[in-house]
Parts: structure tokens; sequence; C-alpha cells
């Protein structure tokens, strides 16, 4: 069994070192077993930000005790200090496929490399599944990597069923996901999903894989939630996927049929000849990490760089234009770029935008209140205020989906578009006939029509983007992973400058976790009729019209939905004497 160590489920034993990775809820540490000097992982899970109860976690975390599979991550032990939910596990050293694109292969990786990956999960997908569980949140950033080159599926247990036991399994029939990976069975009411879901996620992983991000990542969750129910499956495409193979291409489309029972298992896709000519992890996987510096230099460095764009998202968009295209010209480079340019964006901050990021609860909170929804028989338009549109740079959204035409077959309704009036704030993408995702057929139609404003941005010149290891050949890496230590520093001491420039007063604040772990807002949204939702729910409908629904309640949950009737505190003896070891 994986976890045959035995770690204590006393703290003091522990020595949490530096920060290695993030998530919706939880924030994982290097640490050091003291009583033996061993080097592990400890996901710290705060349980304030989690709805569901101490039984629930319990349950699941003995659950993923039983996990035995060499490409599952498995806990040695967990237990609660404080608000928190501490699982002890083995440390990954480099991290998640997710953080190892964003800090060196921004492109995503090689097919060798991408084989060994995807194999080695969909062993661990057809482990999970023989055994009678589906991970529901298979994508890049679940996936992580030794530095021997071993693979291995995380997320599996606790935090799952931190949101399925407290949202979708229980009155409210809600789950929290990452609309980008999520099967249109899940997404859509009534239909009822399987293991198979989990087989369409590992085909979009396989897209991110090979891309640096998910198809229609660019998108806030409403409009990838349409986008997954209405256009045809993304895929590898012919022309702009040339340097993949064949069958590559063909496992992919294999994975991303919309009809669940035409998709393989993963038993069967194990078969295809794609990864049966797969190279060991330990030849194509290893050989990734040459040169970059440690883990937690590169986690660091990402944070800023989020912490730096989000700075600059607060901008006006014509503002933010100009900057952009200015570094553009300049040729700017993350590490290069001029302090008096960071000053000069930070200037252009206002002071309410810092309000309304200071906070993403009071910003949920102010959703729930103000968004009006509408979105009429057959024909209507959903409207969501400004705060909606907010939502759609890394907000976590709140959605219930309803019974309704608006978004079945006979209902495909272009002007029941969500996102327009968000996106008309932020200047993403306007036609004159409002929004084009029913056009739409694949995912290059979608970011070539819409995203020109913001893909430059990412790929070339975002202020703080760290172009200086990007694209580079891994003897280059080596080069950079020296520089890399300083200009953390230089960074660190940029991102200060940010802080105290004179508009932007307020502190800066990182990104809503919820989106760290993934390249899109992650979204909440449940899988029932409107008669599944209790009276609660009902009660706080802000509006229902045609299958979308926004709640007050649901956008107010992670901060109102007490952790359980049990005491923390009390509980924190109960929980840790029946610590699964
Ligand atoms: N055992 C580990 N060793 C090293 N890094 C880890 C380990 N577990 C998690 N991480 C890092 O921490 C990040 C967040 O962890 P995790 O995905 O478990 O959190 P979460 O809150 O459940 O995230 P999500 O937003 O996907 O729900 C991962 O993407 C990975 O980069």
């Amino acid at each position: 069994m994986g976890g045959s160590r035995s770690y204590s489920a006393n703290p003091s034993d522990y020595k949490l070192l530096e920060e290695v990775g993030y998530g919706a809820s939880a924030t994982v540490y290097r640490a050091i077993f003291l009583p033996t000097n061993d080097i592990i992982a400890v996901k710290c899970l705060d349980l304030d930000r989690c709805n569901s109860n101490l039984d629930d976690i319990r349950r699941e975390a003995q659950t993923m005790s039983l996990i035995d599979h060499p490409n599952v991550i498995w806990a040695y032990c967990s237990f609660v200090v404080d608000h928190n939910l501490w699982v002890v596990m083995p440390f990954m050293s480099e991290g998640s496929c997710l953080h190892l694109m964003k800090s060196a292969y921004p492109d995503g990786f090689e097919e060798p490399a991408i084989g060994s990956v995807l194999k080695e999960t969909l062993k661990a997908l057809d482990y999970l599944h023989r055994q009678g569980h589906i991970h529901r949140d298979v994508k890049a950033g679940n996936i992580l990597l030794d530095n021997n080159g071993t693979v291995k599926l995380a997320d599996f247990g606790v935090s799952a069923c931190m949101f399925d036991a407290g949202d979708r399994q229980r009155s409210r029939n809600t789950f929290v996901g990452t609309p980008c990976w999520m099967a249109p069975e899940v997404l859509q009411p009534g239909s009822g999903y399987n293991s198979k879901a989990d087989i369409w996620s590992f085909g979009i992983t396989a897209l991110e894989l090979a891309h640096g991000h998910a198809p229609f990542s660019k998108y806030p969750p409403m409009k990838v939630l349409l986008m997954t129910i209405q256009n045809a499956p993304p895929g590898l495409d012919y022309d702009r996927d040339k340097k993949f193979s064949k069958s590559f291409k063909e496992m992919v489309a294999m994975c991303l049929v919309k009809d669940q029972t035409k998709r393989p298992t993963a038993e069967k896709l194990l078969k295809h000849s794609f990864f049966k000519h797969a190279k060991p992890p330990e030849l194509s996987v290893k050989k990734l990490f040459a040169g970059l510096p440690p883990l937690w230099n590169r986690v660091k460095s990402l944070q800023l760089k989020d912490a730096a764009q989000l700075a600059l998202k607060k901008m006006p968009s014509a503002e933010q234009e100009a900057i952009s295209q200015s570094e553009y010209q300049r040729g700017v480079s993350a590490w290069n770029f001029d302090i008096e340019d960071l000053k000069a964006q930070a200037s252009l901050v206002r002071d309410d935008d810092i309000h309304e990021c200071k906070d993403d609860e009071s910003m949920k909170s102010s959703f729930g209140h103000k968004a009006e929804a509408y979105c009429g028989s057959g024909l209507g338009t959903l409207n969501l205020s400004r705060e909606v549109s907010q939502s759609e740079f890394g907000e976590p959204m709140t959605i219930d989906l309803l019974q309704s035409d608006c978004l079945n077959g006979k209902g495909k309704n272009p002007e029941c578009d969500i996102v327009e009036a968000g996106l008309h704030e932020k200047g993403l993408r306007k036609n004159g006939s409002g929004i084009d995702i029913m056009a739409s057929t694949s995912e290059k139609d979608v970011v070539m029509t819409g995203a020109k404003s913001v893909k430059p941005r990412q790929t070339q010149s975002g202020p703080l983007t760290p172009g200086a290891i990007l694209n580079h050949s891994s003897s280059e890496r080596v080069h950079n992973s020296e520089r890399f230590e300083n200009e953390i520093s230089q960074v660190n001491e940029r991102v200060c400058l940010v802080r105290k420039a004179p508009s932007f007063s307020g502190p800066l604040m990182l990104p809503t976790r919820a989106s760290a772990n993934s390249l899109s807002a992650p979204i909440k949204s449940s899988g029932g009729f409107r008669d599944s939702l209790d009276d609660k729910s009902k009660a706080n409908l802000v509006q229902i019209k045609g299958r979308f629904s926004v709640t007050s309640e649901n956008l107010d949950l992670v901060k109102d939905i007490p952790l359980s009737s049990v005491s923390r505190r009390s509980s924190q003896v109960d929980f840790a004497s029946q610590k699964v070891c």
C-alpha cells in the first residue's frame, strides 16, 4: 500500500519549508519530517474555504489511503491543524506539468514527453476506474513529476471530496471544477456521466500538454461552458499541429467525442499505437527539467509574474493595449523591462480597481447581488452586469444549470450568451451581431477571431513573462538557471515597487488562487435540474432565464457555507486520532 511509511499526526514533527504549489483551497509545501529527516510534501487545505464537513473529509482520506498504484499519489497521513487539514504525501520535486509548462515550456512539450506523461496518467486512470472511482479533475495541474521522471496523478481523494461531497453529491447538487477540462455531459444537466468524463478530460489534457494551455483557456468560464456544449470538439489541427504524429492526433480525437458512449475506456486507450510506442518516462520526461532552477524558485517566480499581470490587468484596456504595443515594438522581455515601465503601469491603476481586486470574497458577493441574468425564452440574451464581467479574468464563477431549452439542441441560441456584457466591458471581442461562439467549430477559429488583444501579451511581451527561459534549448536553460535566482530577487524588488507606487496604494493581490492551478478560472456549476435545488437555493435565486441561473447563495458559497455543524477545534483531536496513516 502507498502509505506504508509511518508518519505522525503531530504537526510539530513537521517543518514546512518552501511553498511549492497552490490550488483552489490548498497550499502545498515542501517539508521535512523531523524524526527521520525525510523530505515530504504537506498539502494544507484551508477548511474555511471548503464546504465539506469533517466526516466527508475523513471518509475521503480513508479512501485515499487505500489507493495503491505507482501513478497515483497517495497520502501518508492526514490530520487537522487549526483550520487546516494537513495531508502528508510524497514530495514530487518537479511539481505539476502545468507549472513546468508555465515556467519553461509555454508552447507545450515535445511529443515524446507528452506520450510518456499521458501513458503514465492513463495507467492511473485505468486503475482508478477499475476501482470504481472517477477522478473528475484530470488536467496538467494535477499531473505531478519527480526528478527521476516518475509521473503521478494527484488531487484524487481529499480535495476532490471537498468539492464533490460538499457540493455535487449532496443537496445542492453543485460541483466545482475547471470548465476547460469538463466533458459536455458533465456540463449538461440531467445527462449523467461516468468514468468516460475522465477520458474527455484526458483528451483536453493532451491538448494542454501539446499547446501549453487547454482549449478555450483564454475565455471566461461561462463561455467555455457554452463552447464545450455547442462547438465541435477541439482537437489537434491539421495545419497548426503539423509537428505531431497521426497516431497522436487520432488518439486525441478518440477521447474528444461528444457522445460519451463512443469514447474508449482507459484500458482500451492504453492499447492505442500512440501509447504502445511511448518512451519510458525516465528517458523522455526526465530531460524536461535539465538546467531548471528548483521547483520553489520557479513557483515563486510564477507568483510574482501573476501578481504583476494582475496589476496590469487592472488598467483600462486602451492603456494596456498601448503599453503592450510599445513593449512589443521594443522587444521588451520579462527580465529586461524598464523599471519605469512598471511604475508607469502601476500609476495607471485606478484606486477603485484596487478595491475590486482587494477582496475575492467581496467580489463574489457583489457579483451575487448585482448580477442580472436574462435569457428570454428561446431568444433572450443573458446579460450579466459589470461585476459578472470581472469574473472572466480569474474569478471562480458559480452557475446553476437548469432545465430549459436555452442550451439544448433546439434551443441553441446565439443570443443566450452570458458573457456578452463582460466581453464588451473588457473589449475582448465584439462583433456586430453579438458574440460569435456559434459559428466557431475549433479552438483555432475562436482564438483567431477573438483573442487578439490578449495573445500577444501572453506570448511576447507580458511585463513579467519569464521570457528569458521561454523557448530555449536545454543547454540555454542551464545558463538561465543561474540567472534565475538573481532575477527572482530583481522581480521581487520590482513588484515591491509596484506595491509602493503612489496610485496603487492597496496591497498587490495575487489573482484568486482558485484559478492559480489552471489557466482558466474554475467554475462552480450544478449538475441538477431546477427541482433538485434545495429550498435555500431557490430562495436565493437572483434570476433564472433559460437554463442558467445565478443565485446569491451560490455566489457566496465559499464564504458563507460553514464547514460543518461540528466545531473544527473540537473535532481536531478526534480527527487526528483517527488519522489515516
Ligand atoms: N506532492 C506534491 N509534491 C510537489 N508539488 C505538489 C504536490 N502536490 C501538489 N503540488 C503542487 O501544488 C499544486 C496545487 O496542489 P493541488 O492541485 O493538490 O491543490 P488543489 O487546491 O486541490 O488544486 P485545484 O485548484 O486543482 O483543486 C499542484 O498543481 C502542484 O503544482
